[in-house]
């Protein structure tokens, strides 16, 4: 006080958000951290310390049907995970009998597949297409209340339909939270072009049918589809999935993209093992993103009303112009939220990387995002909206961040970090949506849905059937140098074996203390999840015809360079 500085009077109210922001940064850091731990089974050194747990965000069958049976709507399950969650995604919970029986099996020898096991075809993934909801008929005469109340009617019977049609048991995880489906309801009302963004390790897991089918033939919105994270596959892998996209929907353009540059050495990427010495992950990565060209040219080739200056932006790009953000109207690399329930889109300087006590009520105001009284409802008649849309952890906000050049959206490795979607100027008449990562539902299995990372590891309640899927089709054990546990006969590895050998060789110990397994196959998840390990799907066919693929290559026109 007596330099001039009061305190500022700190409430009850502050200090318990306080410690909200600093719980949530701790447990997004100690994920990274068991991160980074995790690869050397090799060399890395290990702190005990760092335990991943199970967090909540999950909802139970017995919480819904409960709900369902007291005929209490949407509005009062949200409830159950109080304001400050109203955006975070909520899947279902397995009940503690199949936990129990997965776990069992785990333990079982497993066989080893036959690489064409990495082969999948849009009809082994999507045996039935399953609908998502959809955004009820509104007008501008309805109120807020109405409009919402409409809303969250449409999506109970939907979900209520979901579950009478399909077994709960074959359901995928997939999207319970109404304000996430917002969110996407917005991002394709106001887009121009969607950019569908998959991971090109399983491009087929990311690539939701009814999406496609919804934007392209009932809305007639254009569509790009991008294979994101080029840079984890070889060239064949891209070449041969953009070859079987182009037949399955003649009606998109494919893009190749990748945030970082391309490793030289991924020559053949079916051979899993030789790869592993350049799979430690770097520090530090800059983006040096491949594709911004093609993509941009992508989007020009589509006809649009608007006079775009596409030539000065691929220009730009060509004249490596540290993107975009050098031309002289303030508009360029511009970043807007929507803040506000009534519908302004304010500009904002960089999204901040951290929850500090800073971006609390910047996070709160973005909370009350869905503004569904927007007048911008549809497309603009002078400007080009390009909306982003895909799985969690696709990689939706690093692209963003490439292309311009530098972090505008911040990123993570842990699936459903997006909560809001908000736009990027590239230049006055264009711009670009970010929205949150949405699984839609399936009948996938669960286990590939976490193989594929669209499901946030620390929220895997079990994860063993998820190893021993990746272990059938790929040998773990030499890729992690695991020495064989003694009870291991005639070299019959099970899953559990297997993360058993893990858990000791990372010195990963419970407190009992016991080799820590879920901890270990929780960090071969994260290392499957950030391509430190390699595991990438193939169409079908693939195997057979690689020769033939790499001998084609020279004079082939790859998407890629
Ligand atoms: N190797 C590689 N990793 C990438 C690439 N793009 C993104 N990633 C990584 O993938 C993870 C997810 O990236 P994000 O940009 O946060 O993904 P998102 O789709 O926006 O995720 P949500 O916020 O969950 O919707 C991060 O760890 C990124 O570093 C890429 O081109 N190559």
């Amino acid at each position: 006080m007596g330099n001039g500085h009061r305190k500022k009077p700190f409430s009850g109210k502050q200090k318990k958000k306080q410690l909200q922001a600093k719980r949530a940064k701790n447990s997004s850091k100690r994920e990274e951290d068991s991160d980074n731990e995790a690869f050397e089974a090799l060399d890395i050194h290990v702190d005990e310390s760092k335990h991943v747990k199970n967090e909540g965000g999950s909802l139970n069958k017995e919480q819904i049907s409960n709900n369902k049976d007291d005929n209490i709507t949407l509005p009062s399950m949200r409830k159950l995970f109080g304001p400050s969650k109203r955006l975070n995604s909520v899947f279902e919970k397995l009940s503690p009998r199949e936990i129990k029986a997965q776990r069992k099996a785990s333990m079982n020898a497993f066989t080893r597949l036959p690489s064409t096991a990495l082969e999948v075809s849009i009809k082994d993934i999507y045996t039935t297409i399953i609908d998502f909801p959809k955004r009820p008929p509104w007008h501008y005469g309805m109120t807020k209340e109405e409009l919402e109340t409409n809303e969250e009617h449409s999506f109970q019977r939907w979900l209520d339909d979901v579950y009478d049609k399909y077994p709960r048991e074959e359901l995928s995880f997939f999207e319970h939270n109404l304000d996430v489906w917002r969110q996407l309801w917005r991002v394709l009302e106001i887009s121009d072009i969607i950019l569908i963004v998959v991971d090109i390790r399983h491009p087929l897991l990311h690539f939701t049918p009814s999406l496609y089918n919804y934007v392209v033939k009932d809305m007639k919105r254009k569509m790009i589809l991008v294979f994101n994270k080029i840079d984890l596959v070889a060239e064949h892998t891209v070449y041969a999935w953009t070859k079987y996209f182009e037949e399955q929907f003649p009606e998109i353009s494919i893009v190749g993209f990748s945030c970082y540059s391309k490793d030289n050495r991924i020559i053949d990427d079916t051979s899993t093992a030789s790869l592993q010495k350049r799979m430690k992950r770097p520090k530090k990565r800059r983006y040096q993103a491949l594709g911004i060209k093609e993509l941009l040219i992508a989007c020009k080739l589509i006809k649009q009303g608007v006079e775009v200056n596409w030539i000065e932006l691929i220009e730009q790009y060509n004249r490596n112009e540290a993107v975009f953000d050098n031309l002289s109207d303030n508009t360029e690399g511009k970043v807007e939220k929507i803040v506000d329930n009534e519908s302004q889109e304010t500009s904002s300087d960089v999204e901040p990387l951290d929850i500090g006590e800073e971006s609390i009520k910047q996070i709160e105001n973005q909370i009350r995002v869905v503004d569904i009284q927007s007048t911008e409802t549809s497309p603009h008649k002078n400007l080009i909206t390009i909306g982003l849309v895909g799985h969690p952890n696709v990689g939706k906000s690093s692209l963003i961040n490439s292309i311009l050049g530098r972090t505008v959206v911040s990123i993570s490795r842990t699936p459903g970090h997006t909560k809001h979607f908000q736009t990027i100027h590239l230049s006055k008449n264009v711009r670009l949506c970010d929205s949150p990562g949405l699984v839609f539902p399936s009948l996938l299995p669960k286990q590939l849905q976490i193989l594929s990372g669209l499901f946030p590891i620390s929220q895997v309640q079990e994860p063993y059937s998820t190893i021993q899927y990746i272990a059938e089709r790929i040998p773990l054990e030499s890729i992690l140098k695991l020495d064989p546990p003694e009870n291991l006969k005639n070299n019959e590895w099970s899953a559990w074996y297997l993360c058993e050998a893990f858990a000791i060789k990372r010195r990963y110990y419970t407190k009992a203390p016991r080799p820590d397994v879920y901890r270990a196959a929780n960090a071969i998840l994260r290392l499957i999840n950030d391509g430190r390990i390699l595991l990438s799907f193939k169409p079908p066919g693939f195997f057979t015809s690689l020769k033939y693929l790499i001998l084609q290559r020279d004079d082939a026109d790859l998407p890629i360079n």
